[in-house]
């Protein structure tokens, strides 16, 4: 297993994306893809059509919303949800907050960091990124669940009101997954507490900063990754597009669609689905004009054992993965990630 080595706060800080951004055109030749990578497409009607899920509809178990959304995640492992009764003035707030934060001088972000752990705090992934080109961003990254993991010294102290609306924002988000776990296990014709997880509400919370890059034809805010989640909900900055997934060798822009949350399966879903619902594969462009912002809550499973539902096993459909612990998965992603592999390879059947 790779080996995470922490870093001290100057290292880190001469690794941090916005600072390197300061310094203008001259940027480390690492970040720069010497091939480029395939461009994306762009796909309104995708995003307004069969990849935008109403949720008021889904909560009353609407036919033709639970069929829209089983297609969604069974072809394209993501979609858009409106109506998902969470405040839009409050997710604004929290991305013009969450804005404030990474505004803050580096001193002030810097307390957010912890010297012991590289995974958790104010940072940026490209410090454990070894031999692979780095990703162009920055992020506040916590864990909220189990508490023993959750580490306060991370939380910023600084705007005065971002830790009330990371938990504020955990709580509703929620809430939306509890009637999002009951209309999957719903669309796939199963009862309704099959598919359950996220008791406790989200396990990680994730507040990413991308700044404009000089060169964004050869540079990406977030390579492509599947998410070590069962499910990862996301709200992104309004005015600026980035998020891109891939479906059968194609990119595709994600299409702003205002109010809307992003909603994607990770890959511990699509290991419980036995491969029903598939993890969405997405990267991150960037751009050389404006800061882009996201924030983004991710869900574990509740138990530390993953399987496929048998339910979802026949002889149509054989057992895809084997039974797993959490405790073989989580080494396995950082080693993954600086290699580029998708760690639930790992445990096919
Ligand atoms: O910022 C985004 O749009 C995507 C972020 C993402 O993929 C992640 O945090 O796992
Ligand atoms: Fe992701």
């Amino acid at each position: 297993m790779t080996q995470v080595v922490p870093l001290t706060k100057q290292e880190l800080a001469s690794k941090l994306v916005q600072e390197i951004a300061k310094k203008g055109d001259e940027i480390p030749e690492e970040y720069l893809r010497k091939d480029g990578f395939p461009e994306a497409i762009d796909a309104p009607d995708l995003w307004r059509g069969k990849l935008l899920i109403d949720f008021s509809l889904l909560s009353s178990y609407s036919a033709t919303e639970l069929a829209k959304l089983r297609s969604a995640l069974s072809q394209w492992g993501c979609f858009q949800v409106i109506n998902h009764g969470i405040d839009i003035s409050f997710l604004e707030e929290l991305i013009e907050v969450s804005k404030q934060f990474f505004a803050l001088p580096l001193e002030e972000k810097l307390k957010c960091s912890a010297a012991d752990d590289i995974v958790q705090g104010y940072g940026t992934d490209s410090a454990y990124s070894g031999s692979q080109t780095p990703n162009w961003n920055d992020r506040l990254f916590l864990f909220l669940h189990p508490k023993e993991r959750l580490r306060h010294e991370c939380w910023p102290q600084k705007p005065e009101k971002l830790r009330e609306m990371i938990v504020e924002y955990s709580k509703k988000i929620s809430t939306v997954n509890k009637v999002i776990c009951k209309a999957m296990s719903r669309s796939l014709g199963l009862e309704e507490n099959c598919l359950e997880f996220g008791k406790h509400g989200p396990a990680m919370a994730r507040l990413n900063l991308y700044p404009p890059c000089p060169y964004p034809e050869r540079v990406l805010g977030a390579k492509p990754h599947a998410d070590h989640t069962v499910i990862t909900y996301l709200f992104p900055e309004k005015e600026v597009e980035g998020l891109q997934i891939l479906k059968d060798d194609q990119w595709y822009k994600v299409s702003v669609i205002p109010d809307a949350l992003f909603i994607n399966f990770g890959e511990l879903g699509e290991a419980m689905t036995n491969g029903v619902f598939k993890s969405a594969v997405h990267r991150v462009g960037t751009n050389s004009e404006k800061d882009r912002i996201s924030a983004v809550m991710f869900f574990n499973p509740d138990d530390e054992e993953v399987e496929p539902l048998s339910e979802l096993i026949s002889a149509h459909k054989p057992q895809l993965y084997r039974k797993f612990n959490m405790k073989e998965y989580r080494p396995k992603i950082y080693e993954s990630f600086r290699l580029g592999l998708r760690p639930l390879h790992g445990f096919q059947v």
